[in-house]
């Protein structure tokens, strides 16, 4: 086994800590030639599919990668920017803006990129980045506020594959969850408020997050619960009564039970129900995608108003909202204790050195 090259290291420099967001990942292009080497490496990951390899690589090969690529290319070019795909637009910016409140704060140097567990950046190139800046602590900072297997294990499985290839492995701290946290909710119950300050309020109100098979619930997954803990706290907060809102799950693949109730059968319901106006926010994502922008936004409109629902509203993701970046900043804070100290570094060598020096040893 040969390890990459480590960068040239340098006495008396002083270590940054790396601070490294990961999302979901997207295409380079709304086009079938692009989704087509997405679509295979996202869906070759075992912790998204769990059925046996030699099984899934004939449906793979044999079915999905012909007949997907062009589906989702259509569907992608419905809310493609000039800037590119909403995912990437809408993680660079939070990257910014959060890099710009950390160097508020921070007096350690520190380095934050943002990777993509599938596609560019890759998690790869990101970490051998951090590395050649001299990061000897990473902390890890998922997208997703709730846990799940095939969205945050995975974006940590590939952390530490990246890792295995190095020889001087840098400290790394991952965030697994943040589906709870006052802050969190605040800023989306903040979001809701405004929004509905502006467009009057819905008689019911649906909260819509990704699904994933039924079975990783009974074998384990919390993702259900913190589905459900995000959503009961989000109603607090908004002070709706159990009958103003629905928790439900959207995205199904294939034809395995996944989460239930289904987002879209749930909005048919309401719709043949007689249900004037539903509004819908999915806070399992941070940043809008094509999952809420074209799946919800338009797809679940459709339903809903066919079903013969009146009114539909789609309410924006967190995105690069000045409450979520300061929520991120914070999570990001708490999680750096114990490697950030209150002063800066550089003033805090130059005090051991004279400290040294005063002991009579040599620098
Ligand atoms: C096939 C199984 C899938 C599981 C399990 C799954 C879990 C999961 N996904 C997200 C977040 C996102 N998924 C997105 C797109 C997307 N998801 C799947 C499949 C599964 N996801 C596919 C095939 C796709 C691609 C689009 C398509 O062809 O339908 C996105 C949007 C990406 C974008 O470019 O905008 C996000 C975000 C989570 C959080 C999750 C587990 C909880
Ligand atoms: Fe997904
Ligand atoms: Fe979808």
């Amino acid at each position: 086994m040969s390890y990459l090259k480590e960068p040239p290291f340098q006495h008396g420099s002083l270590p940054k800590i790396g601070i490294l967001l990961v999302n979901l990942g997207t295409p380079e292009a709304a086009t079938a030639s692009a989704l087509r080497p997405y679509l295979k490496e996202f869906l070759s990951d075992p912790r998204v599919i769990e059925i046996p390899k030699a099984i899934w690589w004939f449906i793979l090969n044999g079915i999905i990668l012909n007949t997907r690529p062009k589906k989702s290319a259509e569907k992608y070019a419905q809310i493609w920017t000039k800037e590119g795909s909403p995912l990437k637009v809408n993680t660079e910016k939070q990257a910014k803006l959060l890099k710009g409140y950390l160097g508020d704060q921070l007096k350690t140097p520190f380095v934050l990129e943002y990777a993509m567990r599938y596609g560019n950046p890759s998690i790869d190139s990101v970490l051998s980045k951090l590395r050649e800046q001299n990061c000897d602590r990473i902390l890890v900072l998922p997208l997703y506020p709730q846990y799940a297997a095939s969205a945050t294990a995975t974006a940590f499985d590939k952390v530490f594959q990246s890792l295995a290839k190095m020889r001087n492995v840098p400290a790394i701290r991952t965030i697994k969850h943040y589906h709870d946290r006052p802050d969190y909710i605040q800023a989306l119950a903040q979001s809701i408020n405004e929004y509905w300050m502006q467009n009057g309020r819905p008689d019911k109100l649906v909260m819509s997050f990704h699904g994933v098979p039924r079975f990783s619930l009974d074998k384990g997954d919390p993702y259900h619960c913190e589905c459900q803990k995000t959503g009961r706290l989000l109603a607090e907060a908004l002070g709706l009564k159990e009958n103003q809102y629905h928790v439900c799950f959207q995205s199904r693949f294939g034809r395995t039970e996944w989460l239930k109730p289904y987002t879209t059968n749930t909005l048919e319901e309401l719709g043949k129900a007689g249900t004037k106006r539903v509004d819908t926010v999915c806070p399992g994502f941070t940043s809008d995608c094509l999952e809420t922008l074209e799946e919800i936004a338009m797809e679940g409109k459709t339903t809903f108003l066919n079903a013969g629902g009146k009114e539909f509203h789609y309410i924006p993701c967190l995105n690069s909202r000045d409450d979520w970046i300061k929520a991120m900043r914070d999570i990001v804070m708490e999680n750096l204790q114990g490697w950030i100290s209150p002063v800066p570094d550089e003033a805090a060598l130059q005090a051991s050195k004279t400290r040294a020096i005063a002991l009579g040893a040599k620098t």
